[in-house]
């Protein structure tokens, strides 16, 4: 989709890019020519994915054993990232989820979500920031967040509220540091599994609700290379007006709520040939007790 030089000489750091999602852009990321950094809190998981993705275009990837809810640990992390070279572009990806009733869930158990979606964005975002602004950097920010910032979700209440303030993030700062060159955008992914988010998420190993693929438009997941593309388009230069933007990106999911006719689809033709003629009775009935028109 994009020459090999795409992302040559960008410089983009992945937060969660040892696993799942992250680890997908990751390698869309280094194909197209980007140098890499990657974060996370297991340090076993996040060479393995270096060593299994140093293979893949310029093979320039790092990783940094990061816990991104200590604002602390993300200064320095970001510290020594800049010892090497200044970042171009930030993908806020890590996150924390698990589906629960809101009723049993207790206030640690929320904090451990909000402060990992939430606050552990914003402080990344901070700590490179700054450092743009400070440097004159014309950087990307880009938010992995959900399509939940449109219609929220039961059972995963922290998880849409953090990703919603990320959200919200994104339009604001797009303004305040319009101004200094960078740009801040978010995609908002459908259903992409992962063995990270369906172990959470998908927990009886039976699709329903939010997992369930024949719920899409398109009647199929996302592709990996799909959200890498994307990704890779708002990493790279030459549309750098984009910006305060969510992207969706979930097969049409989001638009085709139960509340809609989406699920009319299962419909065959005879279905709608003998429903048009049970219409087109009602409506003749009523013709014949018009008094006018
Ligand atoms: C119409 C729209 C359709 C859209 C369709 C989209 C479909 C998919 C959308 C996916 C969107 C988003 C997905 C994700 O974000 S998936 C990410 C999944 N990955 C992770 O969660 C990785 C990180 N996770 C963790 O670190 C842990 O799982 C955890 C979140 C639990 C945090 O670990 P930590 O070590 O910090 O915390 P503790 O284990 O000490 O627990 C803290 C408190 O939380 C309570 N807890 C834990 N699990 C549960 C549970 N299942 N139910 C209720 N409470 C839980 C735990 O008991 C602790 O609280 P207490 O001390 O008070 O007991
Ligand atoms: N899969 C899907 O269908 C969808 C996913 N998304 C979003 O995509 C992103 C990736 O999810 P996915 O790949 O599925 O799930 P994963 O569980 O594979 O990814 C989460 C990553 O975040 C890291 N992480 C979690 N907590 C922290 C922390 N405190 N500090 C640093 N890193 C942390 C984890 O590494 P470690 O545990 O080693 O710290 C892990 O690598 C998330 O933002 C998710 O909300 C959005 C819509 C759909």
């Amino acid at each position: 989709m994009f020459k090999d030089s795409t992302l040559a000489n960008k410089r983009v750091l992945i937060t969660g890019g040892g696993t799942g999602l992250g680890k997908e852009i990751a390698k869309g990321l280094l194909s197209y020519g980007a140098e890499v950094y990657i974060c996370g809190r297991r340090e076993s998981v996040l060479q393995e994915t270096v060593t299994e993705l140093a293979k893949i275009g310029s093979g320039k990837i790092h990783y940094r054993v990061t816990d991104i809810r200590d604002p602390d640990a993300i200064e320095t992390m970001v510290a020594s990232i800049w010892e090497e070279g200044a970042l171009t572009g930030l993908i806020n990806n890590a996150a924390a989820n698990f589906i629960s009733p809101t009723k049993d869930l207790s206030p640690r158990g929320y904090q451990a979500i909000r402060s990992t979606v939430m606050d552990g964005a914003f402080y990344t975002v901070l700590a490179i920031g700054k450092r743009w602004i400070k440097e004159g950097i014309k950087g990307s920010i880009v938010s992995n967040l959900v399509t939940w910032v449109w219609t929220g979700s039961a059972y995963v209440v922290p998880s849409a509220m953090a990703k919603t303030a990320i959200d919200s993030m994104t339009k604001s700062l797009a303004v305040e540091w319009g101004r200094y060159g960078i740009r801040v955008n978010a995609v908002a992914p459908g259903p992409f599994p992962t063995e990270g988010a369906w172990d959470k998420l998908n927990p009886t190993g039976t699709s329903t609700g939010a997992t369930d693929a024949s719920t899409v438009p398109m009647g199929r997941y996302g592709e990996m290379q799909e959200l890498a593309n994307l990704m890779t388009f708002l990493q790279a230069d030459g549309c750098d007006y984009i910006t305060g933007q969510t992207i969706g990106i979930d097969g049409g999911h989001h638009l085709a709520a139960p509340s809609t006719f989406a699920s009319l689809g299962s419909w065959s033709d005879d279905d709608w040939s003998s429903v048009r003629d049970s219409i087109k009775a009602s409506a003749e009935k009523e013709k014949t007790q018009r008094s006018v028109g």
